[in-house]
């Protein structure tokens, strides 16, 4: 049965809707103010009804405590302006007192049927380009992450988001964004395993002219730059413990100083942060603060891999296809039958984006109106695992013979170790990645498969 919390002072108005609502079967919490009603956890609710004039804060003060519950303003007809504010700041509907108990009643059942109506469906984002795009899935743990998604933008809070690489981490970051009250303001995203060590840092919280060699010019940091809107860290396991010190006092005291400044500015961000990693295991080895952990883990929506969601595959394979086919002009390709059963077999280490790439080279590559195996160039599959428990490794056959003469049978994942062992402690992490001709992200991305995640390097005295 939906729960609803009455916020009324006059004590007659107050109980009089309660057995209205408990007649029809609502559980039914009362409180006299705004204050009193925080003390109840208004979030829990399914709907809160409040009057707009209370003692203390106005009924309109319960909208940011009480998301992702929807606020219901009462308000008497001499104050129909401030239900018009009301509804900008937030509020989800006004009913003018004295109301009318069956119109009353209609409402409250249209707002709690659109609430439940929105659990577990798919969010509409925005994409980079301005295009529109939804997320493809509904599998039981993909509802899951929707009404997460949904129950969480409005909240304000910092968000955790774990998930392999590909999952659509980034996607869910956009849309809790567009969801939020600061979805007109700025989304700056960041990969912190893209970034070079030595100079994340000055990118996320700037520097001051002169702060270290090559510092020509004074520059604003990422994370300023996304002041009054939010900020999504992409591997955020990936940040130098300095760098770490410094964003902790961004979410403890909302002030954030530049590199070589002794001053600091005052900062409004939301935070989002995302990790294909284990921050709590990494906090005991000492390479991830515990206490910034904490801070981040407010809210923690958790990103199902691709080979655990075997029901959703040929789904997301026929849109993305789709779509694959409209942008290369080959609209009306299909994938045949062989093709279908090998995606569905695929262990998919590289998750959504794995698949979409697949289908892009099926497309392009495909002669007739039939996709085929060959077309899509899957790594052939020694066996599936079961479930996404273990590492997330992937078991494939080789991938290919060794790029060396003499190593003829070592796969190319055993060459990658052995290149990157012998030569990392002379060489840097581009280097390395422009040796074995990868970019930096898929260097990281090895690495970590492989299990041999690049060392930690000093840091530049700030
Ligand atoms: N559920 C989904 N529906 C549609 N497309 C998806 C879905 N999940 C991921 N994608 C697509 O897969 C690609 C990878 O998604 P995204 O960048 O959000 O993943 P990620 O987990 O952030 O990856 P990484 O950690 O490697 O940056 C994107 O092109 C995205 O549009």
């Amino acid at each position: 049965m939906p729960r609803i919390l009455i916020v009324e002072d006059e004590a007659i108005i107050r109980s009089a809707l309660k057995r209205l609502l408990e007649r029809h079967s609502y559980i039914v919490s009362e409180a006299a103010s705004a204050e009193e009603a925080r003390a109840l956890a208004p979030s829990e609710f399914d709907l809160v009804i409040s009057d707009l004039r209370l003692p203390g804060d106005p009924g309109t003060a319960l909208i940011e405590a009480a998301a992702p519950a929807p606020v219901l303003i009462m308000t008497s007809y001499a104050s129909m302006r401030s239900a018009v504010d009301a509804l900008k700041q937030g509020a989800v509907d006004y009913v003018a007192k004295p109301f009318d108990h069956t119109e009353l009643l209609e409402t409250v059942e249209r707002i709690l049927h659109k609430q439940s109506m929105l659990q577990g469906t798919p969010p509409d984002i925005t994409d980079k380009g301005g295009g529109r795009q939804t997320m493809i899935g509904d599998c039981t743990a993909m509802q899951q992450v929707y009404t997460r998604i949904r129950k969480t933008a409005p909240a304000d809070v910092t968000v955790l988001i774990q998930g392999e690489s590909g999952t659509g981490k980034e996607l869910v970051a956009r849309a809790i964004h567009q969801q939020s009250k600061r979805a007109k303001a700025s989304l700056i995203c960041v990969n912190c395993a893209a970034i070079p060590e030595t100079l994340i840092e000055s990118e996320l919280f700037g520097h001051e002219k002169g702060a270290f060699t090559g510092a020509s010019a004074a520059r604003t940091g990422l994370v300023e730059a996304a002041d009054g809107g939010t900020l999504f860290l992409d591997e955020i396991g990936e940040l130098p413990l300095d760098a770490q010190a410094r964003l902790l006092r961004v979410l403890q005291e909302g002030e954030i100083r530049k590199i070589g400044s002794v001053e600091t500015r005052h900062v409004d961000v939301r935070l989002i942060a995302a990790t294909h990693r284990d921050l709590r295991a990494l906090s005991k080895t000492g390479e991830f603060r515990l206490d910034l952990y904490y801070r981040l883990n407010v809210m923690q929506i958790e990103l199902p891999p691709l080979r655990d969601r075997e029901e959703d595959v040929l789904k997301i394979a026929d849109i993305l296809l789709d779509k694959a086919c409209k942008r290369h002009d080959r609209q009306g390709l299909r994938l045949s039958r062989a093709s279908r059963q090998d995606l569905r077999d695929y262990p998919w280490p590289g998750n959504v984006r794995e698949l979409e790439n697949a289908l892009e080279r099926g497309v392009i590559l495909a002669e007739g109106h039939l996709i085929h195996p060959d077309d899509l160039g899957l790594a052939p599959v020694t066996s599936r695992p079961h479930s996404s428990a273990g590492s997330g490794t992937a078991v494939l056959a080789n991938e290919a013979s060794a790029p060396t003469g003499d190593d003829d049978d070592l796969s190319l994942e055993d060459y990658f170790q052995h290149f990157v062992l012998e030569h990392q402690d002379q060489m840097s992490e581009t280097e390395l990645a422009q040796k074995l001709g990868i970019s930096r992200k898929n260097l990281w991305e090895r690495r970590q498969r492989l299990g041999i995640p690049r060392k930690k390097t000093a840091r530049r005295p700030t």
